[in-house]
């Protein structure tokens, strides 16, 4: 297998030293002026496996491209290289729900790329921790189960052990859905208003996750497992995650550097659509989607959510 990332972030960085430890990868980005450090994963040095390019038909001659983008950048990138993409075996690994489309990554390409065949790649795991070697686990979601082992296989490296899932849905809707909640745990830490508040938006949003992704077809085994249960945990825990970062300066009225990929911001806005599509009620994630548009305050926000008429669990 020819292995190529596309998506010189701080996670395809991450990818590449980690996946090079099998074999030769390409990363490709799109503004790789630096050499062997990228910028966007400081302290970390790429080893020599990894060739580093900004021509993409040339790491599109791989076989297999692993898709490092912002969920919110990926289909413009998907349509605008569809011809390029063609017959490829694409792995998402975008954690987002399309806010035009109100899609997860994996119907995106399925549309731009119809000939190609699609995996997700996702999990608990950030970017430092993976270049740094440390033990993680993913999941690799395929509906070709075949497919499915053959990826996990690949991908998988002494310190990087991936599960498989036919499950694509389930497992992508946790990754993008996770991030929101994570805001909404930032804004609980931030404002100051304790552990225990934090641990019933994490709960009370996992059941929100689980209720919508059911309805649009995931199974709850997957939402229990590393790509939805597992990923909350990581995310709303971790001053490492942009998300509970971005949540927590909202808190505690701090300023945040706009040019930082939040992906829950927009998926929040996406999720209010879906759900009431759906049916489905997501208060948390139409509380983030109103503090993240600043329609909402963030006393108002938990007023609010706390008073809800009272019901069963
Ligand atoms: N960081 C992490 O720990 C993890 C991230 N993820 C997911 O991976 C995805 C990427 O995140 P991450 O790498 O951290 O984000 P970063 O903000 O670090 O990097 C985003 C990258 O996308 C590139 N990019 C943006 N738009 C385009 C475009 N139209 N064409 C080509 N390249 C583009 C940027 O290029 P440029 O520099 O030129 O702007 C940049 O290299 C997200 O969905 C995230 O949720 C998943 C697991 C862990
Ligand atoms: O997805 C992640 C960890 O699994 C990274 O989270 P952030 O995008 O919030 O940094």
């Amino acid at each position: 297998m020819k292995l190529a990332i596309l998506g010189a972030g701080a996670f395809g960085t991450a990818l590449a030293v980690a996946l090079s430890a099998n074999g030769p990868v390409t990363l490709w980005g799109r503004s790789t002026g630096w050499s062997r450090e990228n910028p966007r994963l400081p302290g970390v040095t790429l080893p020599d496996a990894v060739t580093v390019t900004d021509d993409l038909p040339r790491a599109a001659q791989a076989d297999t491209l692993l898709l490092a983008l912002p969920a919110q950048k990926l289909n413009d990138f998907l349509t605008a290289n569809a011809r390029i993409l063609r017959g490829k075996t694409l792995i998402s690994t975008a954690k987002g729900i399309d806010l035009t489309r109100l899609t997860g990554p994996s119907q995106l390409i399925a549309t731009a790329c119809p000939d190609a065949a699609v995996a997700v790649l996702t999990g608990p795991s950030f970017a430092a921790d993976i270049a740094r070697g440390l033990p993680t686990a993913l999941t690799l979601a395929c509906t070709d189960a075949g497919r499915g082992k053959v990826l996990q296989h690949a991908l998988s490296t002494p310190v990087l052990r991936l599960y498989r899932t036919t499950d694509v849905t389930g497992a992508e809707l946790g990754g993008a859905l996770k991030n929101v909640i994570a805001i909404a745990a930032g804004v609980a830490i931030g404002a100051g208003l304790g552990d225990s508040a934090r641990a019933a938006i994490v709960t009370r949003g996992f059941a929100e996750m689980s209720r919508l992704s059911a309805r649009l077809g995931a199974r709850p085994e997957t939402l229990a497992g590393l790509s939805g249960l597992g990923d909350l945990m990581l995310t709303c825990s971790s001053m490492q995650s942009r998300n509970f970062r971005f949540g927590h300066a909202k808190g505690a009225r701090q300023d945040f550097d706009a040019a930082t990929t939040v992906e829950g911001a927009a998926t929040a806005l996406a999720v209010t659509g879906l759900a009431r599509q759906m049916g489905a009620d997501v208060p948390i994630a139409a509380m983030v989607a109103q503090l993240a548009q600043g329609s909402v305050s963030v006393g108002d926000a938990m007023e609010l959510l706390m008073n809800r008429p009272l019901k069963e669990e």
